[in-house]
Formats: C-alpha cells, structure tokens, sequence
C-alpha cells in the first residue's frame, strides 16, 4: 500500500529525512518511532504530498505522491499533531462542514454516525472549545475518518494527553486498524507503538536504524523490552 525508496528531505543543510526504505502492506499499523527531531513529521508530510522529497519516491496505493497527489490524497486520512478544528463550531458542525467540503452523500446520517463511534453524543452540540483535549483528539481522528480513507496518517496522535486519555485513543486506534485501514502512526511513546503497531521503525537522524515487529525487535537487540531497544540504538529521547 506504502512505498518509500530513498526518500530524502533537506531543510538547507540539515537533512530531515536520509534516504529512507519503507514497505508497508495493506491492513498494516505501522509506528514510526523517534525522538524529537528524528524526521517522523518529515516522512508523514511527505507522505501525505504537502512536502515534495528531494530524492527518491513516495507512493500510496501506487500512486506517486508527487506526480499523482490528488490520488493518493483521495486514499488518505491524515492527522497531524495540532487540531486545526473550527473552535466556535460544535463537532457536528465540524464535521458536516468537512463531509460537505469533500461532497459525501448522506451527511447527516454519516456525521450522526461518526459522533456515536467517538463516543461524543453528549457533547455533539457543545463549541470545541469547550470540549477536552482527549475529546478534541477524538474529533480530529473522526474527521479524518469520514472520507472512509485506506490509509490514516497519524502524526503523534496523543501527545500531550494523560495516560488514561491516550489508552481511550487507543481503542480507538485499534477499532479503526481492525477495521482493515492502513495505518501509519508516529509516536515517542514506546508503549504506544507496542500497542497498537504490527510493526515497527525506530527512526533517528532521519533514517530507520531497526525495523520490525516490536517482539523482533526485542529478541534481536537484546530487550528485555523494545523501551530498551530504542534506548540502546540511541533514539531513546522522549518529551
Ligand atoms: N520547515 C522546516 N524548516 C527547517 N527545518 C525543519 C523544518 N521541518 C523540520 N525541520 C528539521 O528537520 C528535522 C526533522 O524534523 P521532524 O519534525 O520531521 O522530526 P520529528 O521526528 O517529527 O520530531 P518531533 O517529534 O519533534 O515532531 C529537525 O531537525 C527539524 O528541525
């Protein structure tokens, strides 16, 4: 579904992503795993075909995401880490404005939908600006949801949020990834991509220095944990 060859990114002089390799299958979660800095919101971005690469290739669903953008934007769902909600509006108005920006049939009965899946019904009328943030989080996740994306592009999804509020996230998560989306996720959070990613790249100056599943991982770089792993490859900062 994902195909990243030698994908580079400069920023000046600064590389932010270095020639990174990257197949990721249909139904996958996948979890970019890094410290600040590492270049996950780099790849994410240029994924996503808001930042073009300066070397190699990206493809979603075989499409280029520099040659074929509007492809690979209609398989897509991206989340990144600011809200970007309308703060006056409530999330119904939210997301009918956005089913209505994408030209979907059935808004009302799709919004109605997507509110009871969130678990925000009690607050489907109330401005964002009153709402949490893990409500908010919820809302922004949902919005990405309504155009039924094959892939979902989550730029560190809970950071920022206590750790009871991220585990109702990952439900979540998990409900859409069980659902057969394909999803790529950034994180600091080790425990998050052990949560919910079949597989996984520890990241760090803009290249992958491991690759696999989390247990992989674990059995080939010594664990006991993949917290230990990611410490012991050097890409072990955390907010
Ligand atoms: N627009 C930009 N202009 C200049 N440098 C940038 C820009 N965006 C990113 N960088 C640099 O590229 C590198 C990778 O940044 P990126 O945001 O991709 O990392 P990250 O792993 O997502 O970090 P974080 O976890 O803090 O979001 C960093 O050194 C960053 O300073």
């Amino acid at each position: 579904m994902i195909r990243i060859e030698a994908a580079t990114r400069r920023y000046g002089a600064a590389v932010a992503v270095d020639g990174v390799d990257l197949h990721i299958a249909e139904g996958e979660a996948f979890g970019l795993l890094g410290p600040n800095g590492a270049g996950k919101t780099t790849l994410v971005r240029m994924l996503s075909t808001l930042a073009r690469p300066d070397g190699g290739r990206l493809a979603v669903g075989g499409h280029d995401t520099v040659t074929q953008a509007g492809a690979v934007k209609r398989l897509l769902g991206v989340v990144f880490q600011e809200n970007n909600l309308d703060r006056d509006l409530s999330p119904r108005q939210n997301l009918t404005f956005h089913a209505r920006l994408h030209r979907l049939d059935h808004v009302e009965k799709r919004v109605a939908a997507m509110i009871g899946r969130l678990g925000l019904a009690a607050k489907a009328d109330t401005p964002v600006d009153r709402l949490s943030g893990g409500q908010r989080r919820r809302l922004v996740i949902g919005r990405a949801l309504m155009t039924e994306p094959k892939v979902l592009l989550l730029d560190e999804p809970t950071t920022g949020l206590d750790p009871a509020i991220r585990r109702d996230l990952w439900d979540l998560v998990r409900d859409i990834r069980d659902g057969g989306c394909t999803i790529v996720l950034t994180t600091h959070y080790v425990e998050e991509a052990e949560a919910l990613c079949g597989r996984v790249g520890i990241i760090n100056h803009g290249r992958i220095v491991a690759l696999g599943s989390p247990e992989e991982l674990v059995a080939r770089h010594g664990g006991p944990r993949l917290e230990d792993v990611v410490v012991a490859l050097g890409a072990g900062g955390r907010e």
